[in-house]
C-alpha cells in the first residue's frame, strides 16, 4: 500500500520569503514549473492513482491539478480539506521572515518555525487576515484558529488521516497527497514516530514526490523521494535554491533523510 505526499511548489509568499500558513498564496511562476515536474516524475515512474487529497489552499489544489494533468488523470476523484491547511502561522503571516529574525532574534524564530510546542503570536479577530469570514472556512468544526503549534495541527491532520485517508490506504487504493511543508511534519513525525529534535531537523522540499508504503498492519515499512530514474538514494534530495533559508539547510538540518 502506497501513499505519494507532494509539498505544493514554490509559492508567491515562498519567493518573498514571507510567513504564510493559511494565507491564500499561489504558485510563483517557479512552484508552477516545479508542480508539473512533479508529475513528470511521477509519470516516468508509472505513477497512476485511484483518488487524491488537498487541503483548501490554492497552492496545494493547483500542485494537485498540475501532477494529475501531467498523469492525464484529472478525472479521479479529489477531496479538499481545511484539515490538511499549512499550520496557522499566526500575527506572523505576511511578515518576511528576515526581518522577523532581525526583530525577534534568530532563535526565537527559528523556535516558531520548527519547535513542536511554541505558537506565535495569535491574531485578532478583527485582523484582516482572520479567516474566519473566508466561505471556505464555513463547514469548519470549532472555531477558525488564530495561531497554532505543531502539535494543534497534528490534531487536525489526524482527525482526516485516521477518518478519510487510512481506510482508503488499507483498501490498497494508491493515493496522493498535495499539502503542506508543516501539515507533513506533523504527519511524517506520527508516522514515523520521530522524536522532537528529530522533526526540529525534518524539513520537506517543495514539490518532490514522498513516497510511503505501508505494511498490511498499515505502519509505514520504507519511505523515499523519487527522481525522474527511480527512487532518490538517501541525503540525494535535489537540492533547490530556495528564499526561504530553512529549505536550504546544510545536511545537519536533514534529519528526515538520515532515516532512510
Ligand atoms: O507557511 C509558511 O510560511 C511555509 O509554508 C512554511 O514555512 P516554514 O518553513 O517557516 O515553517
Amino acid at each position: 500500500m502506497k501513499i505519494v505526499f507532494v509539498r505544493h511548489g514554490q509559492s508567491e509568499y515562498n519567493l518573498e520569503n514571507r510567513f504564510t500558513g493559511w494565507t491564500d498564496s499561489d504558485l510563483s511562476e517557479q512552484g508552477l514549473k516545479e508542480a508539473r515536474q512533479a508529475g513528470r516524475v511521477l509519470r516516468a515512474n508509472g505513477y497512476a492513482f485511484d483518488a487524491a487529497f488537498s487541503s483548501v489552499l490554492t497552492r496545494a489544489i493547483r500542485t494537485m491539478g498540475l501532477i494529475l494533468d501531467e498523469l492525464d488523470q484529472l478525472w479521479i476523484p479529489v477531496s479538499k480539506s481545511w484539515r490538511l491547511n499549512e499550520r496557522h502561522y499566526g500575527a506572523l503571516q505576511g511578515l518576511n521572515k528576515a526581518e522577523t529574525a532581525d526583530r525577534y532574534g534568530a532563535d526565537q524564530v527559528l523556535l516558531w518555525r520548527r519547535s513542536v510546542s511554541e505558537r506565535p503570536p495569535a491574531l485578532e479577530r478583527d485582523d484582516e487576515r482572520y479567516a474566519g469570514d473566508d466561505p471556505r472556512y464555513g463547514n469548519i468544526d470549532g472555531e477558525v484558529p488564530l495561531t497554532e503549534n505543531l502539535d494543534d495541527t497534528a490534531d487536525r491532520v489526524l482527525v482526516y488521516w485516521n477518518k478519510r485517508i487510512l481506510p482508503e490506504l488499507s483498501a490498497g487504493r494508491k493515493l496522493l497527497l498535495c499539502a503542506h511543508g508543516n501539515t507533513l511534519r506533523a504527519l511524517i513525525r506520527y508516522l514515523d514516530d520521530l522524536p522532537e529534535d528529530g522533526v526540529v531537523n525534518l524539513n520537506i522540499p517543495t514539490a518532490i514526490p514522498l513516497v510511503y508504503e505501508f505494511g498490511d498492519d498499515m505502519k509505514p515499512v520504507k519511505h523515499y523521494y523519487l527522481g525522474e530514474d527511480g527512487p532518490l538514494p538517501p541525503g540525494e534530495i535535489p537540492r533547490k535554491i530556495s528564499p526561504d533559508p530553512a529549505q536550504d539547510m546544510p545536511a545537519k538540518g536533514e534529519g528526515h533523510h538520515e532515516r532512510f
